[in-house]
């Protein structure tokens, strides 16, 4: 994946602007930087979740597979399959099961049939870490577990339609330590099959998941590289500044 001179607008202010970053294949990218910089604005372009946003436009390129995925002819509903999202907060659907709300983005496009549901459920939780701890109750509620089991579960629906990308926007900021221990090593495990990118305010979790990192400032890439080599060698002298703590 590669974005191109990507800008998003909300109105006439500026989001972020002439983004070009490439983003690696079964990689992590954390997108770093002080507060309303721009990295969640950059982070939901990548899917088109600024197509539901009212006033916001987006210009430049999000190639994916070759094909740019703000072409007319691209259809966002397939491309949010092939980029899925996991939010700040854990997002299960509360009243709906542990089972269904795995399932739910297959029961969107229209697969009922039991068998195939019940692999893929199987394969999702287990693939989240999460199976061992609900294989016994997948028919209770999900806004029954914990915070750490409900963003699980909620990566669990994001695995279930089998993406390419998942986006994380700040995944861990409203667990306990061990909880957000256990999503830093998931990432890590699922990186095997899927390419991550995620927002962090935690530099010294940017530093343990991901393998490449961008710092953005007001709007800007400042500066993008391996993850050791940004954090220990950088170039830029706003990109010292904020990883020594001077700002932010
Ligand atoms: N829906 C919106 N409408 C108008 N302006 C917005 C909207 N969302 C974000 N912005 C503005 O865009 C800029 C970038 O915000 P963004 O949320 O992307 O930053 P951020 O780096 O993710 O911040 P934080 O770390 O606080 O979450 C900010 O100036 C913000 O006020």
């Amino acid at each position: 994946m590669q974005t191109h001179d990507l800008t998003v607008k909300y109105g006439t202010n500026i989001g972020v602007q002439n983004v070009s970053l490439p983003i690696y294949s079964n990689k992590v990218l954390a997108l770093i930087g002080p507060s309303g910089c721009g990295k969640t604005t950059y982070l939901r372009a990548l899917n088109r979740m600024h197509d539901l946003t009212r006033g916001a436009t987006v210009t430049g390129k999000v190639i994916l597979d070759g094909k740019n995925i703000y072409e007319p002819d691209a259809n966002p509903v397939i491309i949010r399959r092939r980029i899925g999202m996991v939010f700040q907060k854990p997002t299960p659907f509360p009243t709906m099961s542990i089972y269904d709300n795995v399932v739910a983005g297959l029961k969107l496009v229209g697969i009922r049939k039991k068998s195939i549901l019940d692999d893929v459920c199987e394969r999702a939780l287990k693939q989240a870490a999460l199976f061992d701890e609900v294989k016994d109750r997948l028919r209770s509620p999900g806004a029954g577990l914990s915070g750490g089991q409900q963003q699980r579960l909620s990566i669990a629906r994001a695995l279930a339609v089998d993406p390419e990308v998942i986006l994380m926007d700040e995944p861990t900021s409203s667990l306990d330590p061990q909880s957000t221990s256990r999503i830093e090593d998931l990432i890590q495990e699922l990186k095997k099959h899927v390419t991550i990118v995620i927002v962090t305010h935690n530099m010294q979790q940017a530093a343990r998941v991901s393998d490449q990192t961008a710092f953005f400032y007001v709007g800007n890439l400042v500066e993008t590289g391996p993850t050791n080599t940004l954090f220990t060698n950088p170039k830029e002298t706003r990109t010292e500044d904020y990883i020594t703590g001077r700002f932010g």
